[in-house]
Protein backbone atom coordinates (compact mmCIF):
# COMPACT_ATOMS: atom_id res chain seq x y z
CA UNK A 1 0.00 0.00 0.00
CA UNK A 2 1.48 3.47 -0.75
CA UNK A 3 1.09 6.37 1.39
CA UNK A 4 -2.40 8.12 0.93
CA UNK A 5 -2.72 11.34 -0.73
CA UNK A 6 -5.91 12.75 -0.29
CA UNK A 7 -7.24 17.03 0.05
CA UNK A 8 -6.65 18.25 4.01
CA UNK A 9 -10.18 18.14 4.69
CA UNK A 10 -10.63 14.62 4.63
CA UNK A 11 -8.00 13.68 6.87
CA UNK A 12 -9.99 13.84 10.62
CA UNK A 13 -8.34 16.93 12.42
CA UNK A 14 -9.98 16.95 16.05
CA UNK A 15 -9.53 18.79 19.27
CA UNK A 16 -10.55 15.75 20.91
CA UNK A 17 -6.96 13.90 22.00
CA UNK A 18 -7.66 10.22 22.22
CA UNK A 19 -5.05 8.07 24.81
CA UNK A 20 -5.07 4.64 23.47
CA UNK A 21 -7.30 2.26 22.62
CA UNK A 22 -9.91 0.85 25.53
CA UNK A 23 -7.62 -2.52 26.29
CA UNK A 24 -4.74 -0.19 26.25
CA UNK A 25 -6.17 1.75 28.82
CA UNK A 26 -7.72 -1.37 30.77
CA UNK A 27 -4.15 -3.00 30.26
CA UNK A 28 -2.04 -0.02 32.37
CA UNK A 29 -4.90 0.58 35.10
CA UNK A 30 -3.92 -3.13 36.03
CA UNK A 31 -0.61 -2.76 36.01
CA UNK A 32 -0.61 0.13 37.89
CA UNK A 33 -2.91 -0.96 40.38
CA UNK A 34 -0.52 -3.83 40.98
CA UNK A 35 2.10 -1.65 41.00
CA UNK A 36 0.55 0.59 44.14
CA UNK A 37 -0.45 -2.40 45.87
CA UNK A 38 2.16 -5.15 45.52
CA UNK A 39 5.19 -3.06 45.00
CA UNK A 40 8.15 -5.24 43.63
CA UNK A 41 6.14 -8.29 43.20
CA UNK A 42 4.13 -6.52 40.78
CA UNK A 43 6.88 -5.08 38.88
CA UNK A 44 8.76 -8.09 38.59
CA UNK A 45 5.68 -10.04 37.31
CA UNK A 46 4.73 -7.54 34.63
CA UNK A 47 8.34 -7.53 33.91
CA UNK A 48 8.55 -11.14 32.81
CA UNK A 49 5.03 -10.81 30.89
CA UNK A 50 5.92 -8.11 28.88
CA UNK A 51 9.94 -8.04 28.56
CA UNK A 52 10.29 -11.36 29.08
CA UNK A 53 12.70 -11.05 31.27
CA UNK A 54 12.85 -12.87 34.79
CA UNK A 55 14.67 -11.15 37.66
CA UNK A 56 14.83 -10.81 41.16
CA UNK A 57 14.01 -7.83 43.34
CA UNK A 58 17.90 -7.35 44.53
CA UNK A 59 19.11 -7.40 40.64
CA UNK A 60 16.58 -4.44 39.81
CA UNK A 61 19.07 -1.80 40.89
CA UNK A 62 21.80 -1.16 38.19
CA UNK A 63 25.57 -2.13 39.39
CA UNK A 64 28.73 0.17 38.67
CA UNK A 65 30.51 -3.24 37.63
CA UNK A 66 27.51 -3.71 34.77
CA UNK A 67 27.80 0.36 33.80
CA UNK A 68 31.93 -0.11 33.84
CA UNK A 69 31.83 -3.14 31.59
CA UNK A 70 29.26 -1.34 28.98
CA UNK A 71 32.25 0.72 28.00
CA UNK A 72 34.07 -1.96 26.54
CA UNK A 73 30.93 -2.81 24.64
CA UNK A 74 30.56 0.52 23.17
CA UNK A 75 32.74 2.48 20.36
CA UNK A 76 34.96 5.39 20.89
CA UNK A 77 32.81 7.18 18.33
CA UNK A 78 30.02 6.36 20.40
CA UNK A 79 31.70 7.99 23.08
CA UNK A 80 33.15 10.60 21.69
CA UNK A 81 29.81 11.64 19.83
CA UNK A 82 27.77 11.64 22.93
CA UNK A 83 29.94 13.70 24.82
CA UNK A 84 29.72 16.84 22.13
CA UNK A 85 26.29 16.31 21.69
CA UNK A 86 25.85 16.38 25.97
CA UNK A 87 27.76 19.93 25.22
CA UNK A 88 25.30 21.31 22.81
CA UNK A 89 22.19 20.12 25.21
CA UNK A 90 23.56 21.56 28.34
CA UNK A 91 24.74 25.10 26.33
CA UNK A 92 21.34 25.12 24.92
CA UNK A 93 19.61 24.17 28.73
CA UNK A 94 21.85 26.57 30.40
CA UNK A 95 19.97 29.69 29.00
CA UNK A 96 16.61 28.43 30.14
CA UNK A 97 17.67 28.79 33.95
CA UNK A 98 15.90 31.16 36.06
CA UNK A 99 16.89 31.95 39.68
CA UNK A 100 15.15 33.56 42.57
CA UNK A 101 14.06 37.42 42.84
CA UNK A 102 13.11 39.82 45.06
CA UNK A 103 11.19 43.35 44.80
CA UNK A 104 11.81 45.61 47.84
CA UNK A 105 8.51 48.19 47.51
CA UNK A 106 9.11 51.70 49.26
CA UNK A 107 7.10 50.88 52.31
CA UNK A 108 9.61 48.80 53.24
CA UNK A 109 7.59 45.24 52.06
CA UNK A 110 9.44 42.65 50.00
CA UNK A 111 7.96 40.77 47.13
CA UNK A 112 9.35 37.67 45.69
CA UNK A 113 9.41 34.37 44.03
CA UNK A 114 11.68 31.71 44.98
CA UNK A 115 12.65 29.15 42.83
CA UNK A 116 14.28 25.36 44.10
CA UNK A 117 14.71 22.51 42.02
CA UNK A 118 12.48 19.15 42.70
CA UNK A 119 14.42 17.23 45.07
CA UNK A 120 13.86 13.64 43.17
CA UNK A 121 13.00 13.23 39.94
CA UNK A 122 12.39 9.78 37.73
CA UNK A 123 13.25 9.52 33.84
CA UNK A 124 12.11 7.41 31.97
CA UNK A 125 14.31 5.90 28.88
CA UNK A 126 12.12 4.34 26.26
CA UNK A 127 14.03 0.73 24.81
CA UNK A 128 11.54 -1.73 23.82
CA UNK A 129 11.58 -1.57 19.98
CA UNK A 130 15.07 0.68 20.09
CA UNK A 131 17.55 2.31 22.33
CA UNK A 132 17.73 5.86 23.08
CA UNK A 133 20.56 6.83 24.90
CA UNK A 134 19.78 10.41 23.72
CA UNK A 135 16.30 10.36 25.75
CA UNK A 136 19.55 9.63 28.92
CA UNK A 137 20.61 13.19 27.93
CA UNK A 138 17.44 15.16 26.98
CA UNK A 139 16.09 13.95 30.35
CA UNK A 140 18.95 14.15 33.05
CA UNK A 141 20.80 17.24 31.60
CA UNK A 142 18.33 19.82 32.03
CA UNK A 143 17.50 18.24 35.71
CA UNK A 144 21.11 18.60 36.26
CA UNK A 145 21.25 22.05 35.24
CA UNK A 146 17.92 22.92 37.56
CA UNK A 147 20.01 21.77 40.18
CA UNK A 148 18.27 18.57 41.13
CA UNK A 149 19.96 16.34 43.36
CA UNK A 150 18.14 13.10 42.99
CA UNK A 151 17.85 11.91 39.50
CA UNK A 152 16.56 7.80 39.17
CA UNK A 153 16.56 6.75 35.27
CA UNK A 154 14.43 3.50 34.92
CA UNK A 155 14.59 2.06 31.38
CA UNK A 156 13.53 -1.44 30.12
CA UNK A 157 15.86 -4.50 30.62
CA UNK A 158 16.41 -6.29 27.81
CA UNK A 159 17.43 -3.53 25.03
CA UNK A 160 20.61 -5.19 24.71
CA UNK A 161 19.28 -8.24 23.91
CA UNK A 162 20.38 -11.42 25.92
CA UNK A 163 22.90 -9.00 27.77
CA UNK A 164 20.66 -6.89 29.84
CA UNK A 165 20.52 -3.12 29.45
CA UNK A 166 21.96 -1.54 26.16
CA UNK A 167 25.39 -0.74 26.97
CA UNK A 168 24.80 2.19 25.09
CA UNK A 169 21.77 3.58 27.38
CA UNK A 170 24.28 2.59 30.54
CA UNK A 171 27.25 4.42 28.43
CA UNK A 172 25.13 8.04 28.49
CA UNK A 173 23.69 7.72 32.24
CA UNK A 174 27.46 7.28 33.14
CA UNK A 175 28.80 10.29 31.19
CA UNK A 176 25.68 12.09 31.98
CA UNK A 177 26.29 11.54 35.75
CA UNK A 178 23.48 9.45 36.69
CA UNK A 179 24.40 7.19 39.40
CA UNK A 180 20.92 5.27 40.72
CA UNK A 181 19.59 2.99 37.70
CA UNK A 182 16.92 0.74 37.60
CA UNK A 183 16.08 -2.15 35.06
CA UNK A 184 12.22 -1.72 34.52
CA UNK A 185 10.48 -0.22 31.96
CA UNK A 186 6.69 0.19 30.61
CA UNK A 187 3.85 1.01 32.60
CA UNK A 188 5.09 -0.92 36.09
CA UNK A 189 8.26 1.33 35.84
CA UNK A 190 5.85 4.46 35.84
CA UNK A 191 4.03 3.21 38.65
CA UNK A 192 7.12 2.39 40.71
CA UNK A 193 8.27 5.67 40.28
CA UNK A 194 5.14 7.37 41.08
CA UNK A 195 4.17 5.04 44.48
CA UNK A 196 7.19 3.73 44.99
CA UNK A 197 8.53 0.51 46.00
CA UNK A 198 10.61 -1.59 48.28
CA UNK A 199 13.11 -1.82 46.04
CA UNK A 200 12.37 2.24 44.40
CA UNK A 201 11.60 4.87 45.99
CA UNK A 202 9.45 7.25 44.95
CA UNK A 203 9.96 10.29 42.81
CA UNK A 204 8.25 13.77 42.60
CA UNK A 205 8.20 13.84 39.05
CA UNK A 206 8.24 11.53 36.15
CA UNK A 207 10.03 12.76 32.96
CA UNK A 208 10.57 11.50 29.33
CA UNK A 209 9.06 9.60 26.38
CA UNK A 210 7.93 6.33 25.66
CA UNK A 211 5.06 4.53 23.52
CA UNK A 212 1.63 4.38 24.44
CA UNK A 213 1.85 2.26 27.69
CA UNK A 214 4.19 4.76 29.27
CA UNK A 215 2.10 7.80 28.06
CA UNK A 216 -1.13 6.37 29.54
CA UNK A 217 0.74 5.44 32.92
CA UNK A 218 2.14 9.19 33.17
CA UNK A 219 -1.19 10.58 32.42
CA UNK A 220 -2.51 8.13 35.05
CA UNK A 221 0.05 9.08 37.85
CA UNK A 222 0.02 12.78 36.95
CA UNK A 223 -1.78 14.21 40.96
CA UNK A 224 0.49 11.85 42.66
CA UNK A 225 3.35 12.83 41.04
CA UNK A 226 3.86 15.91 37.95
CA UNK A 227 4.60 14.40 34.62
CA UNK A 228 6.64 16.62 32.06
CA UNK A 229 3.88 16.17 28.86
CA UNK A 230 2.77 13.04 27.49
CA UNK A 231 5.06 12.18 24.84
CA UNK A 232 4.27 9.34 23.47
CA UNK A 233 4.67 7.68 19.80
CA UNK A 234 6.67 10.41 17.50
CA UNK A 235 4.80 12.22 14.82
CA UNK A 236 6.03 14.62 11.87
CA UNK A 237 4.34 17.39 9.77
CA UNK A 238 6.07 18.49 6.66
CA UNK A 239 5.08 21.83 5.34
CA UNK A 240 6.63 21.78 2.02
CA UNK A 241 5.82 23.76 -1.35
CA UNK A 242 6.79 22.45 -4.84
CA UNK A 243 10.97 23.92 -4.77
CA UNK A 244 11.06 21.02 -1.89
CA UNK A 245 13.45 18.22 -2.81
CA UNK A 246 11.19 14.76 -2.70
CA UNK A 247 13.96 12.85 -1.48
CA UNK A 248 14.89 15.19 2.02
CA UNK A 249 10.95 14.65 2.58
CA UNK A 250 10.80 11.28 2.33
CA UNK A 251 13.50 10.49 4.84
CA UNK A 252 12.56 12.35 7.03
CA UNK A 253 9.54 11.09 7.24
CA UNK A 254 10.86 8.06 7.73
CA UNK A 255 12.77 8.74 9.90
CA UNK A 256 9.92 9.08 12.45
CA UNK A 257 7.75 6.57 10.99
CA UNK A 258 10.35 4.06 12.14
CA UNK A 259 9.86 4.71 16.01
CA UNK A 260 6.66 3.12 16.24
CA UNK A 261 3.52 1.36 14.57
CA UNK A 262 1.89 4.26 16.34
CA UNK A 263 3.87 7.18 14.92
CA UNK A 264 2.59 9.45 12.39
CA UNK A 265 4.41 10.69 9.21
CA UNK A 266 2.33 13.63 7.42
CA UNK A 267 3.25 16.06 4.54
CA UNK A 268 0.93 18.86 4.24
CA UNK A 269 1.65 20.76 0.54
CA UNK A 270 -0.01 22.77 -2.02
CA UNK A 271 2.02 21.08 -4.39
CA UNK A 272 0.50 17.48 -5.59
CA UNK A 273 3.18 16.84 -8.27
CA UNK A 274 5.16 16.75 -4.69
CA UNK A 275 2.78 14.33 -2.96
CA UNK A 276 3.38 12.18 -5.82
CA UNK A 277 7.08 12.37 -5.74
CA UNK A 278 7.11 11.70 -1.91
CA UNK A 279 4.84 9.00 -1.99
CA UNK A 280 7.22 7.41 -5.06
CA UNK A 281 10.03 7.97 -2.32
CA UNK A 282 8.65 6.77 0.54
CA UNK A 283 7.86 3.58 -1.00
CA UNK A 284 11.12 3.43 -2.37
CA UNK A 285 13.05 4.36 0.35
CA UNK A 286 10.65 2.23 2.70
CA UNK A 287 12.22 -0.95 1.16
CA UNK A 288 16.08 0.03 2.43
CA UNK A 289 15.03 0.46 5.56
CA UNK A 290 16.39 -2.44 8.71
CA UNK A 291 13.21 -1.57 10.36
CA UNK A 292 11.01 -1.53 7.79
CA UNK A 293 7.93 -3.49 9.42
CA UNK A 294 7.51 -0.69 12.32
CA UNK A 295 7.78 2.27 9.40
CA UNK A 296 5.35 0.73 6.72
CA UNK A 297 2.88 0.23 9.07
CA UNK A 298 2.84 3.30 10.76
CA UNK A 299 2.72 5.02 7.19
CA UNK A 300 0.10 2.70 6.20
CA UNK A 301 -2.02 3.67 9.44
CA UNK A 302 -0.85 7.34 10.20
CA UNK A 303 0.87 8.25 7.09
CA UNK A 304 -0.42 11.02 5.11
CA UNK A 305 0.48 14.23 1.96
CA UNK A 306 -2.82 16.13 2.92
CA UNK A 307 -3.60 19.20 -0.30
CA UNK A 308 -4.06 22.22 0.52
CA UNK A 309 -4.72 25.09 -1.73
CA UNK A 310 -2.20 27.15 -0.56
CA UNK A 311 0.66 27.39 2.20
CA UNK A 312 -1.41 29.62 4.17
CA UNK A 313 -3.97 27.26 4.43
CA UNK A 314 -1.60 24.37 5.09
CA UNK A 315 0.02 27.03 7.87
CA UNK A 316 -3.83 26.43 8.75
CA UNK A 317 -3.91 22.80 8.93
CA UNK A 318 -0.83 22.31 10.80
CA UNK A 319 -2.14 24.58 13.45
CA UNK A 320 -4.77 22.72 14.11
CA UNK A 321 -2.58 19.31 14.13
CA UNK A 322 -0.04 20.45 16.44
CA UNK A 323 2.31 18.47 15.41
CA UNK A 324 4.98 17.05 17.61
CA UNK A 325 7.36 18.03 14.63
CA UNK A 326 7.31 20.06 12.38
CA UNK A 327 9.55 21.08 9.21
CA UNK A 328 9.19 23.62 6.91
CA UNK A 329 10.66 23.26 3.42
CA UNK A 330 9.45 25.98 1.64
CA UNK A 331 11.21 28.82 -0.68
CA UNK A 332 11.20 30.89 2.46
CA UNK A 333 10.52 28.96 5.41
CA UNK A 334 11.83 32.42 7.69
CA UNK A 335 8.65 34.30 6.61
CA UNK A 336 6.90 31.94 7.31
CA UNK A 337 7.53 31.22 11.12
CA UNK A 338 5.71 34.20 12.55
CA UNK A 339 1.88 32.16 11.62
CA UNK A 340 3.16 28.88 12.89
CA UNK A 341 1.16 28.59 16.71
CA UNK A 342 1.76 25.31 17.43
CA UNK A 343 4.06 22.61 17.33
CA UNK A 344 6.74 21.07 19.66
CA UNK A 345 9.53 21.87 17.78
CA UNK A 346 9.92 23.44 14.14
CA UNK A 347 12.23 22.91 11.74
CA UNK A 348 13.35 25.75 9.40
CA UNK A 349 14.73 24.98 5.69
CA UNK A 350 16.37 21.69 3.84
CA UNK A 351 19.54 21.33 6.30
CA UNK A 352 17.54 21.07 9.82
CA UNK A 353 16.46 17.39 9.06
CA UNK A 354 14.59 16.54 12.07
CA UNK A 355 16.97 13.91 13.04
CA UNK A 356 19.54 17.32 13.86
CA UNK A 357 16.81 17.90 16.61
CA UNK A 358 16.59 14.11 17.92
CA UNK A 359 20.79 13.93 18.64
CA UNK A 360 22.52 16.89 18.74
CA UNK A 361 21.47 20.51 17.93
CA UNK A 362 20.59 21.60 21.71
CA UNK A 363 16.80 21.62 21.91
CA UNK A 364 15.41 18.68 23.41
CA UNK A 365 13.57 15.82 21.60
CA UNK A 366 11.12 15.18 24.37
CA UNK A 367 8.25 17.08 23.20
CA UNK A 368 4.52 16.62 23.31
CA UNK A 369 2.36 14.87 20.88
CA UNK A 370 -0.79 13.57 19.74
CA UNK A 371 -1.84 17.67 19.29
CA UNK A 372 -0.93 18.65 22.97
CA UNK A 373 1.59 21.00 21.69
CA UNK A 374 -1.46 22.44 21.42
CA UNK A 375 -0.81 23.55 24.92
CA UNK A 376 2.50 21.56 26.01
CA UNK A 377 6.13 22.22 25.82
CA UNK A 378 9.39 20.82 25.19
CA UNK A 379 10.65 19.44 27.75
CA UNK A 380 12.90 22.76 29.35
CA UNK A 381 14.70 23.36 32.63
CA UNK A 382 11.64 24.98 34.09
CA UNK A 383 10.04 21.35 34.30
CA UNK A 384 12.42 20.49 37.43
CA UNK A 385 12.14 23.61 39.38
CA UNK A 386 9.30 24.28 41.48
CA UNK A 387 8.69 27.91 42.61
CA UNK A 388 7.40 29.28 46.14
CA UNK A 389 5.39 33.02 46.37
CA UNK A 390 7.28 35.27 49.12
CA UNK A 391 5.62 37.99 50.61
CA UNK A 392 6.93 40.11 54.09
CA UNK A 393 4.59 43.06 54.60
CA UNK A 394 5.78 45.97 56.47
CA UNK A 395 3.52 47.34 58.92
CA UNK A 396 3.27 50.40 57.06
CA UNK A 397 1.79 48.44 54.03
CA UNK A 398 -0.62 46.55 55.98
CA UNK A 399 -1.47 49.86 57.39
CA UNK A 400 -1.98 51.53 54.40
CA UNK A 401 -3.62 48.70 52.82
CA UNK A 402 -5.87 46.56 55.67
CA UNK A 403 -9.23 48.42 55.05
CA UNK A 404 -8.84 47.02 51.14
CA UNK A 405 -8.07 43.72 51.95
CA UNK A 406 -10.72 43.57 54.10
CA UNK A 407 -13.55 45.18 51.78
CA UNK A 408 -12.43 42.34 49.47
CA UNK A 409 -12.68 39.49 51.90
CA UNK A 410 -16.14 40.38 53.45
CA UNK A 411 -17.67 40.75 49.50
CA UNK A 412 -16.35 36.99 49.43
CA UNK A 413 -18.12 36.57 52.91
CA UNK A 414 -15.24 35.69 54.92
CA UNK A 415 -15.44 36.79 58.22
CA UNK A 416 -12.60 35.10 59.40
CA UNK A 417 -10.25 37.11 56.49
CA UNK A 418 -11.17 40.53 57.23
CA UNK A 419 -10.59 40.08 60.63
CA UNK A 420 -7.29 39.06 60.64
CA UNK A 421 -6.28 42.13 58.79
CA UNK A 422 -8.79 43.78 61.59
CA UNK A 423 -7.13 42.44 64.63
CA UNK A 424 -4.14 44.17 63.84
CA UNK A 425 -4.90 47.49 62.27
CA UNK A 426 -6.79 47.91 65.83
CA UNK A 427 -3.61 46.31 67.75
CA UNK A 428 -1.05 48.54 65.51
CA UNK A 429 -3.59 51.65 66.26
CA UNK A 430 -5.10 52.50 62.65
CA UNK A 431 -8.16 51.70 64.27
CA UNK A 432 -9.72 49.34 61.73
CA UNK A 433 -13.68 49.62 60.66
CA UNK A 434 -15.82 47.01 61.57
CA UNK A 435 -12.60 45.69 64.00
CA UNK A 436 -11.58 42.56 65.26
CA UNK A 437 -15.34 42.19 67.63
CA UNK A 438 -17.79 42.17 65.12
N1 LIG B 1 7.67 12.21 22.05
C1 LIG B 1 8.94 12.10 22.33
O1 LIG B 1 9.56 13.04 22.79
C2 LIG B 1 9.67 10.79 22.07
C3 LIG B 1 11.08 10.69 22.16
C4 LIG B 1 11.70 9.43 21.97
C5 LIG B 1 10.90 8.31 21.71
N2 LIG B 1 9.56 8.48 21.62
C6 LIG B 1 8.66 7.35 21.46
O2 LIG B 1 8.98 6.45 22.50
C7 LIG B 1 8.47 5.21 22.14
C8 LIG B 1 9.43 4.10 22.50
O3 LIG B 1 8.68 2.92 22.49
P1 LIG B 1 9.30 1.51 22.76
O4 LIG B 1 8.18 0.52 22.69
O5 LIG B 1 10.45 1.34 21.84
O6 LIG B 1 9.89 1.57 24.23
P2 LIG B 1 9.24 1.90 25.66
O7 LIG B 1 10.36 1.81 26.63
O8 LIG B 1 8.45 3.14 25.63
O9 LIG B 1 8.22 0.72 25.93
C9 LIG B 1 8.66 -0.58 26.19
C10 LIG B 1 7.85 -1.17 27.34
O10 LIG B 1 6.47 -1.24 26.97
C11 LIG B 1 5.89 -2.29 27.72
N3 LIG B 1 4.94 -3.02 26.86
C12 LIG B 1 5.17 -3.49 25.62
N4 LIG B 1 4.06 -4.12 25.16
C13 LIG B 1 3.13 -4.07 26.15
C14 LIG B 1 1.78 -4.53 26.28
N5 LIG B 1 1.17 -5.21 25.30
N6 LIG B 1 1.13 -4.25 27.42
C15 LIG B 1 1.72 -3.58 28.43
N7 LIG B 1 3.00 -3.10 28.35
C16 LIG B 1 3.68 -3.35 27.24
C17 LIG B 1 6.99 -3.21 28.17
O11 LIG B 1 7.00 -3.28 29.57
C18 LIG B 1 8.28 -2.55 27.69
O12 LIG B 1 9.26 -2.49 28.72
C19 LIG B 1 8.12 5.26 20.67
O13 LIG B 1 6.72 5.38 20.58
C20 LIG B 1 8.79 6.54 20.21
O14 LIG B 1 8.08 7.12 19.13
C21 LIG B 1 8.94 9.66 21.82
N1 LIG C 1 12.22 11.59 17.47
C1 LIG C 1 12.10 11.20 18.86
C2 LIG C 1 11.10 12.11 19.51
O1 LIG C 1 9.86 11.91 18.98
C3 LIG C 1 13.40 11.30 19.62
C4 LIG C 1 14.47 10.38 19.16
C5 LIG C 1 15.42 9.76 19.90
N2 LIG C 1 16.20 9.06 19.07
C6 LIG C 1 15.78 9.25 17.86
N3 LIG C 1 14.72 10.03 17.90
ZN1 LIG D 1 13.46 10.37 16.25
Amino acid sequence: MAMKIMRAEQFGITREVEYGSPEQNEAVREIVEAVRNEGDAALLRYTELHDKVSLDAASLRVGDAEIEAAYDRVEPEFVAAIREAAANIRSFHEKQKRTSWMDLQPDGSLLGQIVRPLRRVGVYVPGGKAAYPSSVLMNVIPAQVAGVPEIVMVTPPATGGTEGIDPYILVAAAEAGVREMYRVGGAQAVAALAYGTATIAPVDKICGPGNIYVALAKRAVFGVVDIDSIAGPSEIVVLADETADPVYVAADLLSQAEHDEMASAVLVTPSETLARAVADEVERQLQALPREPIARRSIDSYGAALLVDSLAEGIDVVNRMAPEHLEVLTADPLSLLARIENAGAIFLGPHSSEPVGDYFAGPNHILPTNGTARFSSPVTVDDFLKKSSLIYYSKEALLANGEKIMTLARREGLEGHARAIAVRLEREGAGGSGGAGR
